[in-house]
Parts: structure tokens; sequence; C-alpha cells
């Protein structure tokens, strides 16, 4: 049976940040992960957590920024990761160590890290060496900790000129860095938008074991998973059939409210 996570940076936008914990675990869900931790002190995440019976399965790590108070706002600044650009490596891996030890004190076993947009002028390719290196950094550091990083493809309409859109860039990415503390982040709608086949890419990378999380959204409107061009029934059945034992993380924006929208987990809930 596919378990559920609720995206607190999506879902349950009708209410403050810290209240969204609650309002998650009222409707059930055991699970939650949102985009970073950054803004509060993780200890009072964690009290959040710890009150309503939730636990942290992913976050991510800093977008940028040297020091708490600049990693937190470098997203609403236009900051989308830093793995993959070239002369931000102090702020890469104190991204990253910062990660680590919110992971610790959140209880978190997943760290997704975002490469970022590639300068203008600057050609892809050019970057994959500098990508691997930080990665394969990045990836001893998660490994001492007891956590796993992930790097996730994400469509360019949503995040034009991002590093990584394709999932099989993801898993040579993989093949270079050769970490068992590395793995993939396979967004649904993000794989819809950029190469379609969702199914057949399942089929072909949940066997693999490198895939260690899950997201959902309809597509093209990322909403709830029961609209949109994918089918997604038909795709829960198969994660299920593949023997998926992770989490499915519902990274989609709610069409009329949060709860309102829950309905097309029905069939899913346990029991
Ligand atoms: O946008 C997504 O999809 C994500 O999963 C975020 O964590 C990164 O933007
Ligand atoms: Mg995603």
């Amino acid at each position: 049976m596919p378990q559920f996570a609720a995206n607190l940076s999506l879902m349950y936008t009708e209410l403050p940040f810290l209240d969204r914990f609650a309002a998650a675990a009222e409707d059930g869900f055991t699970a939650v992960e949102y985009l970073f931790p950054y803004a509060w002190d993780a200890r009072t995440l964690r009290a959040r957590l710890q009150a309503h019976g939730l636990q942290q399965v992913l976050f991510n790590a800093p977008p940028a920024g040297l020091g708490r108070a600049a990693m937190a706002a470098a997203w609403d600044q236009g900051e989308r990761g830093t793995a993959a650009l070239p002369g931000r490596q102090a702020e890469f891996r104190a991204g990253v160590l910062q990660a680590l030890e919110d992971a610790e004190v959140l209880d978190c076993p997943r760290i997704h890290v975002l490469s970022g947009i590639v300068p203008p002028g600057v050609e892809r390719e050019s970057l994959k060496g500098l990508c691997v290196e930080n990665l394969q950094w990045a990836a001893e550091q998660a490994g001492r900790a007891g956590r796993t990083l992930l790097i996730e493809p994400i469509n360019l309409r949503d995040m034009p000129r991002y590093f990584l859109n394709r999932q099989d860039h993801a898993h040579e990415l993989l093949d270079a860095v050769d970490s068992p503390h590395l793995k993939v982040q396979m967004d649904l709608y993000h794989c819809q938008i950029v190469e379609g086949d969702v199914a057949t890419k399942l089929r072909r990378y949940l066997p693999t074991g490198r895939v260690a999380h899950i997201q959902v959204a309809s597509v093209p409107e990322r909403q709830e998973p029961d609209r949109g061009e994918l089918h997604y029934s038909y795709l829960f059945e198969l994660i299920d059939q593949l023997g998926w034992q992770g989490w499915i993380g519902c990274e989609y924006r709610p069409a009329a409210g949060t709860r309102a929208g829950l309905g097309w987990r029905a069939p899913w809930l346990p029991g």
C-alpha cells in the first residue's frame, strides 16, 4: 500500500507554517516533507513533529548562502542550489553541513540537494565534472552522518535553466559519483513534463534501488493527483506492484483547500 507524506510547503498553506503539522496529523498523515527548515530553530520543528506523532522524511539542503539567515533567504532571492555552480563551493559545502546538522535534530533520513541554475552563456555539459566532485564530497559527509542525499530532475518550465532535468541524467550522475549515499528523488510531475513514459520509467528505475523518494502532483496544474493528464490510480498500483517501500510525497498545490481535496487518498488509506 503506498504511504503518502504531506508536503507542508505546498499543502496547508491556508495555515501559518507551524500550524500545518497539526493539520496534516489530523488528516491522518504520519509523515511530512517540506522545502527548508532554516527559517526556524530545528528544535522548534522537532517539537511539532513529536507533538503530532509525525516523522520528517525529506527536506532540502539550503539553495545557497553562508550562515543560517542567508540560507533561509536564498530561495526567495531566486537561488536554486549550488552543486553544479562554479565559484560556489564554499556555500555548497556549508549548506550540506547545515542540512546534516538539522537532519540530526529532525531525525530525517533524506536530504535533497539542488544543483542550481546554469549561468547564462555556460553549457550544461561543462558543469558535470564539478557537480560530480561536489556530490562525491557531499555523499561522503552524508554517509558519515547516516543520511542519504538525493538529486531530483526538475522541469525547465517551472525552473528555467535548472541543471538537472532528466531521469537518465540523474542516474548518470549516480554512476559517476558511485556512492551508496546518493540516490534519486523521482518526482512524477516533473518526469511527465520533461520526458513522459512515466510507467516505463518507474519499471526501469524502481527495481534498481536507486530511487529513495517519489513525489506526485497532477500535470500540468500541479494539483491533487486525481486530475490532469496522468492516471495516478494506475501509477500507484504499479508502484505498489513494484514493491516500493518508500514514501510518496504529496507535492501539490490543492485546488480548493487542502482538506477538501484529500478525497483521492481514500482507496489508499490503511484498514
Ligand atoms: O520542486 C520540486 O519538485 C521539489 O521537490 C523541491 O524540493 C525543489 O524545488
Ligand atoms: Mg519535487
